[in-house]
């Protein structure tokens, strides 16, 4: 019966021969993750490499086709519902010819995991990649975490606090829509530290409860409630 030798095979060239890395920003809004990215991507531009940028056409608030910071700064990008279309709408030749990837507003693209596995360890790209590793109730976000165990480095970033001027670690919604997405900027979130962020968690809770136990569901008083949460912060 033939015997399999570890070594034999790790060091077998045709089973890869990647080169290729993946490493990650994350942290609330405003932490600096897509100014980070940028700052990367354009290094690595300098340095010769052939680089594109991604980020998810639900991001519609500063420019279709552009990857813009919350101060301003911009980089053209493609705009995708998905990151599996990329290679087809870049073509082949294209593909093959780049070196780096990056990827803005990572926890809203489905395909990001296997798309980071293709990109890095089988066709040897640089993935850089930006995004939420929580939503507004500090609840995963997308696969953004799933990309831990895949990446060279992992930099969590962290944004003010608006209310205190601390470090904030979490995004604080200001509105009363409950689903996970909601595109926005500084008119629907605001960056919290920890006090902060439960302060205006208690307060926002607090009338939710009185209403779920009356069964009464008052979308009015629920919106009130949230910004007298905010005001009260
Ligand atoms: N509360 C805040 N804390 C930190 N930066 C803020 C805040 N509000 C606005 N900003 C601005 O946002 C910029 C970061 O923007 P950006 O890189 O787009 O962040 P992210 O991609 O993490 O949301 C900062 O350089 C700063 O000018
Ligand atoms: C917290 C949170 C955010 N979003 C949206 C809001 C913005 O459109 C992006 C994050 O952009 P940024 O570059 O990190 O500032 O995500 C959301 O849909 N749901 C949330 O809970």
């Amino acid at each position: 019966m033939a015997s399999f030798n570890p070594s034999t095979a790790l060091n077998s060239k045709d089973l890869s021969g990647s080169s290729g890395e993946i490493h990650v920003f994350i942290g609330p809004m405003f932490a600096g993750k897509t100014t980070s990215l940028l700052r990367r991507i354009k290094s690595e531009s300098n340095n010769g490499r052939n680089v594109a940028m991604i980020k998810s056409s639900k991001d519609t608030r500063y420019a279709i086709n552009s990857v813009v910071t919350h101060d301003g700064v911009k980089f053209p990008c493609w705009a995708l519902p998905d990151l599996t279309s990329f290679r087809q709408k870049i073509g082949e030749d294209a593909y093959q010819k780049l070196d780096v990837i990056g990827i803005d507003e990572a926890q809203f693209f489905e395909d990001l995991y296997d798309f980071c596995c293709k990109a890095a360890d089988v066709d040897g790209k640089t993935v850089i990649l930006a995004g939420l590793d929580g939503d507004y109730l500090r609840k995963r976000f997308g696969s953004v975490l799933d990309i831990i165990p895949l990446a060279d480095t992992v930099t969590k970033l962290t944004a003010r606090c608006e209310m205190c001027g601390k470090k904030a670690f979490f995004t604080f919604r200001k509105t009363a829509a409950i689903e996970t997405e909601v595109i926005g900027g500084a008119d629907v979130y605001m960056p919290l530290c920890r006090q902060h962020y439960m302060n205006g968690k208690a307060v926002a809770e607090t009338p939710k409860n009185v209403i779920e136990s009356t069964k009464v569901h008052h979308q009015t008083t629920q919106s009130s409630c949230l910004e007298a949460a905010t005001l009260a912060l």
